[in-house]
C-alpha cells in the first residue's frame, strides 16, 4: 500500500483540486497521459454538504457515500476513471471517513441530514460522543491523544471507526471506488483516527481489479497526517506501517530554505530527505504546497511557497522533481484572494466552472494549472528519465548555489543567491549537447531554450543570472541532441 500503482515509467502525481470529472478525464487524455504523469488526485467523491458561500471545505463534510458532488455524478466519475486508466493515468480518491457534515440540510445528491442523523446511513450511536472526554465534545487539546481521535474536529460529527457497522459502511464505499478502477486513496484527517481502526478498514479493501492492474495489487494509501514537528503526541511516523504518509515537514523546510529564513541555505540540502528528520523515502508523499497549507493557516504557515511566488515555486518544484526522496504530488490550484482562504472554485452561482485551456497551453478562468507550467511539466519527465538513479556529483558554493546529477541520466543546477552563478561543473553525463528543459525543450534537432554542451570529461559550463526567470538549469538523457 506504499506503491503508487502507477503504469511503469511514471513517477509524479497531480492534485487537480476541485476540478470537475469531465475536465479531469479530458486532462488525462490531452496532457497527463502524453506528458508522462502517473496519477491524478481528485477531490472527495462522496455527496457533501452545500455550505453557505460554497467554500472549498464543504467537500470535506460528507452527507452520504453516493457519488454525486459539485465535481459531477456517478456516470461522469466512472467515465473519468476509465478514461484516465486508458491514458495510463491512475486515480487516487480523497476519502473523507473521519467525520460527517455539521448542522442540518441536504447534500449535493439531495440527501437530508440533521445533526447525527444521516437517514439510511448513520445515526447517533455510530458517532463517538460517548468516547469523547472533552467538555464541549470538540477537540480542545491536541496534546490529548484520545481527544484528537474521539472528539469532534471543528464541530464535525466524529464517526466511531471502532464500530463494525461503521467500518463496513466505509469499506463498502471505498470498495465501490476500487471496483470502478481507482488505484488508491488519499485518506483525509488520519491524525483524527486510531491507526488500529484504519488498519481494520484497509484490511477490508479489495485488491484492485485485474481489468486494469496485476492480480493481488493492493490499493495505494496516502494518509494525511499534519505533523511539522510541533511537539504533538500524534506523529506521522505512527501511521507509516499502514501506507504512505503526507510529509508536511517537506513543504515547511523547502519553503524556509528557499526564502532563506534563519539564514538557511540551499547548500544545507546535501542530506535532504531522511537526514532532515523526515519519514523514510518509501513511506513519504511529498509536495511543495497542498490545498490546505497554500492558504497560509495550514501547517508550515507563512513559509509555504505557492503559485503566488512564481520563481521560487518553479525552483522548489524543480528540486522536488529532480531529487530522489519521496513520491511527489504537484498541486494544481484555482486562484483565490490571499485573504479569502474559504473561497471555493471558479463558479457560476455555485456551480463549478469548466477548465478553459488557452492556445499557449496555460489555463484560464481562474484555474492556475501549475502542473502545466513548462518548467514543472518538463521536470516530471526529468523524474521519469532518472528514476532509480542515485544522487551523485553533488556540488554547492556553500551558499545558495547547488547542483547534482541522478546517475548519468540527468543533471540540475540551481542559483538562489543574490548574485550571478558562473561555474564549470562535473555533470556525470555523457559528452554531447543537451537542451535545458527549464528555459525550453528539445524540438527535433534544436533547443527552444538554452543549449548545454558537456565535454568528454563530463564537465559543462553553467551561467545563471540571479535575475533569470527561473534560476534553474536541468538536462537529461532525453533532452540530448
Ligand atoms: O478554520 C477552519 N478550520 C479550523 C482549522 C483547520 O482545521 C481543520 C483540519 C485540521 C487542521 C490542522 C490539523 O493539524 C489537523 O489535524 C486538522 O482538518 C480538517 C479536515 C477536514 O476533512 C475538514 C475540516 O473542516 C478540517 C479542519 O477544519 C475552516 C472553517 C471550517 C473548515 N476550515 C478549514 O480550514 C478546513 C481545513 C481542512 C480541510 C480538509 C483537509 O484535508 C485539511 O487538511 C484541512
Amino acid at each position: 500500500q506504499w506503491d503508487p500503482n502507477n503504469v511503469s515509467g511514471r513517477h509524479t502525481a497531480v492534485h487537480l483540486f476541485e476540478w470537475k470529472w469531465p475536465d479531469i478525464a479530458a486532462e488525462c487524455e490531452r496532457f497527463l497521459g502524453p506528458y508522462g504523469f502517473g496519477a491524478v488526485q481528485i477531490s472527495p467523491a462522496s455527496e457533501h454538504r452545500v455550505a453557505w458561500g460554497r467554500p472549498w471545505w464543504e467537500r470535506y463534510q460528507p452527507v452520504s457515500y453516493q457519488l454525486q458532488t459539485r465535481s459531477g455524478n456517478e456516470a461522469e466519475f466512472r467515465d473519468m476513471v476509465k478514461r484516465c486508466n486508458n491514458a495510463g493515468v491512475r486515480t487516487y480518491v480523497d476519502a473523507v471517513i473521519n467525520h460527517m457534515a455539521a448542522g442540518s440540510g441536504s447534500g449535493t445528491a439531495g440527501s437530508s441530514y440533521n445533526g447525527e442523523d444521516f437517514p439510511g446511513i448513520y445515526s447517533a450511536h455510530d458517532f463517538n460522543d460517548g468516547n469523547c472526554n472533552s467538555g464541549s465534545g470538540n477537540i480542545e487539546n491536541y496534546q490529548d491523544v484520545s481527544q484528537v481521535r474521539n472528539c469532534k474536529l471543528v464541530g464535525l460529527p466524529d464517526l466511531n471507526l471502532g464500530s463494525e457497522y461503521v467500518r463496513g459502511k466505509i469499506a463498502g464505499y471505498m470498495n465501490k471506488l476500487i471496483d470502478a478502477g481507482v488505484a488508491g486513496f488519499r485518506v483525509d484527517a488520519c491524525k483524527h483516527m486510531w491507526p488500529g481502526d484504519l488498519d481494520a478498514i484497509f484490511g477490508r479493501l479489495h485488491d484492485l481489479p485485474t481489468s486494469d492492474f496485476a492480480a493481488n495489487t493492493r490499493p495505494f494509501i496516502v494518509q494525511e497526517v499534519i505533523d511539522v514537528g510541533g511537539g504533538e503526541p500524534i506523529t506521522s511516523g505512527q501511521y507509516q506501517h499502514l501506507g504512505r504518509v503526507t510529509e508536511f515537514k517537506y513543504s515547511k523546510f523547502i519553503g524556509e530554505v528557499f526564502r532563506k529564513w534563519n539564514n538557511q541555505k540551499l547548500s544545507y540540502f546535501s542530506n535532504w530527505g531522511e537526514g532532515w528528520g523526515m519519514l523514510p523515502s518509501g513511506s513519504s508523499l511529498v509536495f511543495v504546497d497542498n490545498h490546505d497549507n497554500q492558504r497560509g493557516h495550514g501547517a508550515g504557515g507563512a513559509s509555504i511557497i505557492t503559485f503566488r511566488d512564481a520563481k521560487l515555486y518553479k525552483m522548489a518544484n524543480a528540486l522536488m522533481l529532480a531529487h530522489p526522496y519521496g513520491y511527489p504530488r504537484l498541486m494544481s490550484s484555482f486562484y483565490f484572494d490571499s485573504h479569502a482562504t474559504d473561497q471555493g472554485p471558479p463558479n457560476s452561482n455555485g456551480n463549478t466552472n469548466g477548465v478553459t485551456i488557452n492556445n499557449d497551453g496555460t489555463c484560464g478562468g481562474g484555474w492556475m494549472c501549475e502542473h502545466r507550467w513548462r518548467q514543472i511539466k518538463n521536470m516530471a519527465q526529468f523524474r521519469n528519465v532518472c528514476h532509480g538513479q542515485s544522487l551523485q556529483n553533488w556540488w554547492s558554493n556553500g551558499n545558495n548555489q547547488i547542483a547534482f546529477s541522478r546517475g548519468n541520466k540527468g543533471f540540475i543546477v540551481i542559483n538562489n543567491d543574490d548574485w550571478n552563478m558562473n561555474e564549470w561543473l562535473q555533470t556525470g553525463m555523457p559528452a554531447g549537447s543537451y537542451c535545458d528543459v527549464i528555459s525550453g525543450e528539445k524540438h527535433g534537432s534544436h533547443c527552444s531554450g538554452t543549449t548545454i554542451t558537456v565535454g568528454g570529461d563530463g564537465r559543462a559550463h553553467f551561467h545563471i543570472s540571479n535575475h533569470a526567470d527561473d534560476g534553474v538549469i536541468a538536462i537529461h538523457q532525453d533532452s540530448k541532441l
